[in-house]
């Protein structure tokens, strides 16, 4: 489990997290979701020692990471996989090399083991066809796959996504939760996802913690959303018409089934 305990980060006099304390669940989704600029990715970064926090703990397992010294932090981060933003390939390598990098860098496997493992990521998310094409030579959904692949190939405990589905359109983006998801699961991951898009939130986030200008709002489970009557959380999660009409219809819908 992931703990983090009144977690502070400042920038100057910018104080950008204030008093987080929130918990992510092994071999589970945990999304962090909130507004642009609430403070998702500098949460994230903290979590994954790309920046220190001001004051805080950030806890793995009970161990705190942020006291850890540099060997520790090292041997920490080979448990961690990321996916940004981008999905930060190597332009000049093929798909392959590309997911083989991590085994190049930080495994003792020779090149045989290393590409035949390289090859069963590629397989898990349905690439294996590609292996020889370089990233501008397939789709925006594609490289996130391999982003992904190359993630996982060094067996992560951790894996951090930051906004995995963004310019993907809807179909793609479903298929790329999916895989979030389903390697989650069959790893047994826990995942850490930052979010602003609500089909993700309802589909497969099973631990959502809500940032709301730098404070935790609030924490559940993605069936407890439809619920909840905190008003900056439904505001956000409901934002469309159309949305907060399946809310209601939802909330209609169980008062009636418990009366
Ligand atoms: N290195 C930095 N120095 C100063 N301010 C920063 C730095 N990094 C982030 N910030 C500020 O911290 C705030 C939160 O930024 P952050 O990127 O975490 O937001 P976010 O919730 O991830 O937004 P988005 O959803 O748009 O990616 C912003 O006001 C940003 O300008």
């Amino acid at each position: 489990m992931i703990e983090i305990n009144h977690l502070y980060k400042s920038f100057g006099d910018k104080e950008v997290l204030k008093d987080i304390s929130a918990t992510f669940e092994n071999g589970k989704t945990n999304l962090i979701i909130g507004q642009s600029g609430s403070g998702k990715t500098v949460l994230v970064k903290n979590l994954v020692g790309l920046l220190d926090p001001t004051s805080g703990e950030v806890l793995y397992d009970g161990r705190n990471f942020v006291l850890m010294d540099k060997n520790e932090k090292v041997a920490m981060r080979r448990e961690m996989g990321m996916i940004f933003q981008s999905a930060a390939l190597f332009d000049s390598l093929n798909v392959l090399e590309n997911v083989m990098f991590p085994l190049d860098m930080f495994s003792s496997m020779n090149y045989r083991e290393r590409m035949k493992r390289a090859q069963e990521c590629l397989a898990r998310v349905n690439l294996i066809d590609a292996e020889k094409k370089f990233p501008d030579e397939i789709s925006g959904g594609m490289q996130k796959r391999v982003a992904i692949a190359r993630a996982i190939a060094l067996n992560p405990k951790y894996l951090f996504c930051d906004e995995p589905n963004s310019g993907l359109d809807p179909k793609t983006s479903l298929v790329i939760d999916e895989l979030l998801h389903g390697i989650t699961h069959e790893f047994n991951i826990t995942t850490i996802i930052n979010t602003h898009d609500m089909n993700s939130v309802m589909g497969i986030g099973e631990k959502i913690i809500y940032i709301y200008e730098g404070k935790k709002e609030w924490e559940g489970k993605s069936s407890d959303i439809m619920m909840s009557t905190n008003e900056k959380l439904t505001d956000f999660v409901f934002a469309s018409d159309l949305l907060k009409k399946m809310k209601q219809n939802e909330m209609e819908k169980m008062r009636r089934n418990n009366s």
